[in-house]
């Protein structure tokens, strides 16, 4: 499958914690990630994230792309929803093009936890 991995800063460590967690289970994809969130991924883990730009500077709006394109299997978007974001639209676009084409998107870890028994 082709997983999409996104965190806002304040999520970024549960993210990268839920993926070294399972790391093993991840290894068997082809992975995705905005700029920062794949950086992180890699430096804290063995596995390849295919990186976008940063989200703030249109990566949310890259992965958006691969999901319209039929490209993208799943989604796993830690979002911070107690912080504003200067990219909010971008965000609101992402999450959309998840429903328009019925992407399933994991938003938080309690949701991340029960998307691991299809991995
Ligand atoms: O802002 C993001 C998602 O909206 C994530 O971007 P980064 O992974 O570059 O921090």
């Amino acid at each position: 499958m082709n997983i999409a991995l996104i965190a806002h800063d304040q999520k970024k460590k549960e993210l990268i914690d839920f993926v070294k967690d399972n790391e093993k289970l991840f290894s068997k994809h082809t992975l995705y990630g905005t700029g920062t969130t794949g950086k992180k991924i890699m430096e804290n883990t063995n596995l390849h994230i295919a990186r976008f730009l940063s989200g703030p500077y249109g990566g949310d709006q890259q992965i958006g792309n691969l999901i319209a394109l039929g490209q993208m299997d799943m989604v796993f978007f830690f979002r911070d929803p107690l912080t504003a974001q200067p990219h909010e639209p971008d965000i609101s676009a992402l999450m959309r093009l998840c429903d328009v084409h019925s992407i399933p998107l994991a938003s938080n870890k309690a949701t991340a936890l029960i998307f691991l028994n299809i991995l």
